[in-house]
């Protein structure tokens, strides 16, 4: 096939001259123009649709041609683990994360070399177990106050789109950054609304070609969002000065109580925020105003989006799978006392089911569908693939969890998949929610004990009933999974 701008595209080659079409297969594209406009003018259920049509079809890991690079389409375990636990330095985030660039800057999600590496180790010891001990108080108080909404009626009927969301914004807050919410719950709500447009701005130029070049898209699609962005940003600089202002009391209060041994930072009876660690490091000099304000950004974009969309498809699941609900059940019933007093991390530990549970929900409905890679070299691969400079890789978690390569009955939900003795011959990046290697989420156990504490107080208080047919969700693209629909659920009051 002759393809017009893919001529101007690098090429992707083999080691030992065997056809590339031998080790992937290269789908056509829409238009003569490779596959640079297979995804234009599509809305987001048509572009979530494409990748997941094209793996259906292809059953293998594919490449594509666009604006000058190669794309590679990873939906098997073995690829995704040659690319994402790269020890050669050679593959580096996506060029897609650019596009999060006016939201995030370059926080750790989006930074690469020296300065991720100086900010992964800043941050790194603020989701040390101790400290997400003492968050677990703040997940028990949010999950009682949340299921306190709906404590004087025998029946609810609960959208899980619109308060799972403010649950976990006010989760992060208060963890992360030391700040309560509830006297900025509408600044709150404004803040995801603005979250909303800044993803549709992914979308769009996800979808576009043109508008890929930031020069483009900063001339005629910018403006759009400039408006959202103010807020999002306002937003987080408000938390930003009023922790600054919580921290230097705290400080002055504990230098006047303090003993010869204690550690002022990390007292055994304070609580301590991670947006403290990235204040103490200005004083430091390691860190400015700006690297905090990025910072901060990641972590509370990361922190809401991600869990929430974890957290709604969990409990529908509970809500479609009744007999898995009450195993979950009566494990917290067998570790949890009623009025969750020993709701801490030692006893969620053995709270294994549930783990499970929330797994397989992770497995079919990963919160992050696609990583983005990209190489910064020419990179030989083990399968005998040379990738040219700039080749795009996209990690499709969505199809790798769904691949009947890895799975037996990929869309059955069977939490028992986890039991230990059920998962060791799985490839280690059959199951990816987290991401894996050295850029894997820096938050996996503070969002597991985020989800299992709200489910754990949800569970003792309810059963929870269906409100959706499964089959009538219509997927979204987004930097997160999104969907059209508005999940809901039941909530019966166990008597
Ligand atoms: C169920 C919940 C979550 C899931 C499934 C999840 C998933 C992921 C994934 C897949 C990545 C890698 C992204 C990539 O390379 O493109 C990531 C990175 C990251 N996540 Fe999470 N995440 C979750 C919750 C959180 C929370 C609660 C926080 C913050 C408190 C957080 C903070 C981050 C940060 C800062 C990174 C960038 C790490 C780095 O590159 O060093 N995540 N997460």
């Amino acid at each position: 096939d002759y393809y017009i701008l893919a001529c101007f595209s690098r090429r992707v080659y083999t080691r030992d001259g065997r056809p590339v079409e031998s080790i992937v297969p290269s789908p056509k594209g829409r238009t003569i123009f490779a596959n640079i406009f297979d995804l234009y003018g599509k809305d987001n259920a048509g572009i979530f649709n494409v990748t997941r049509d094209l793996s259906k079809t292809l059953g293998k890991s594919y490449l594509r041609y666009v604006i000058g690079m190669p794309s590679y389409n990873v939906i098997d375990a073995e690829t995704a683990e040659m690319i994402l636990t790269d020890q050669k330095s050679t593959i580096a985030k996506g060029l897609v994360y650019n596009f999060l660039h006016p939201a995030l800057k370059t926080g750790l999600l989006t930074s690469t070399g020296d300065k991720w590496h100086a900010r992964r180790r800043m941050l790194t010891p603020t989701f040390h177990f101790n400290i997400l001990g003492q968050f677990q108080e703040i997940f028990r108080a949010e999950s009682l106050k949340f299921v306190q909404q709906f404590s004087t009626q025998d029946e609810s009927i609960v959208s899980l789109s619109e308060l799972i969301p403010r649950f976990t914004l006010n989760c992060i807050c208060e963890t992360a950054m030391g700040v309560k919410l509830d006297e900025m719950a509408e600044k709150g709500d404004r803040y995801r609304e603005s979250f909303r447009m800044i993803d549709q701005s992914f979308v769009r130029r996800l979808s576009n070609p043109f508008f890929r070049s930031n020069t483009i898209y900063n001339l005629f699609a910018a403006k759009d969002y400039a408006p959202f962005l103010k807020v999002a940003h306002d937003f987080s600089s408000e938390i930003i000065t009023k922790r600054r202002i919580l921290l230097e009391e705290e400080l002055d209060y504990r230098r006047s109580t303090q003993t010869a041994d204690d550690d002022i930072f990390i007292s055994r009876h304070k609580r301590f925020a991670m947006l403290d660690t990235l204040i103490c490091a200005e004083k430091d000099g390691l860190i400015d105003h700006a690297g905090i304000c990025e910072e901060v950004d990641t972590l509370m974009f990361e922190g809401y989006d991600v869990s929430s969309i974890c957290l709604i498809f969990t409990l529908m699941n509970l809500s479609l799978y009744p007999d898995k609900q009450e195993l979950c059940f009566e494990e917290i019933e067998q570790h949890i006392e009623d009025d969750f007093s020993n709701l801490d991390i030692n006893q969620m530990s053995k709270l294994k089911y549930l783990e499970y549970f929330i797994k397989e929900s992770m497995r079919l409905y990963p919160p992050v569908p696609l990583i983005a890679r990209q190489t910064v070299q020419e990179t030989e691969l083990a399968n005998g693939l040379i990738l040219p400079r700039s080749t795009q890789i996209y990690i499709h978690t969505f199809d790798i969890h769904r691949n009947p390569r890895h799975w037996d009955a990929p869309n059955e939900f069977r939490p028992e998949r986890f039991l230990p003795g059920n998962s060791q011959n799985r490839s280690i990046c059959a199951y990816i929610p987290f991401s894996a290697g050295q850029r894997n989420c820096i938050a996996q156990k503070f969002a597991m004990n985020e989800m299992k504490t709200l489910m754990t107080v949800i569970l003792k208080k309810f059963r929870i009933l269906p409100l959706i047919d499964p089959k009538t969700i219509v997927f979204h693209m987004g930097i997160t999974l999104r969907i059209k629909n508005n999940i809901r659920v039941k909530l019966v009051r166990r008597k």
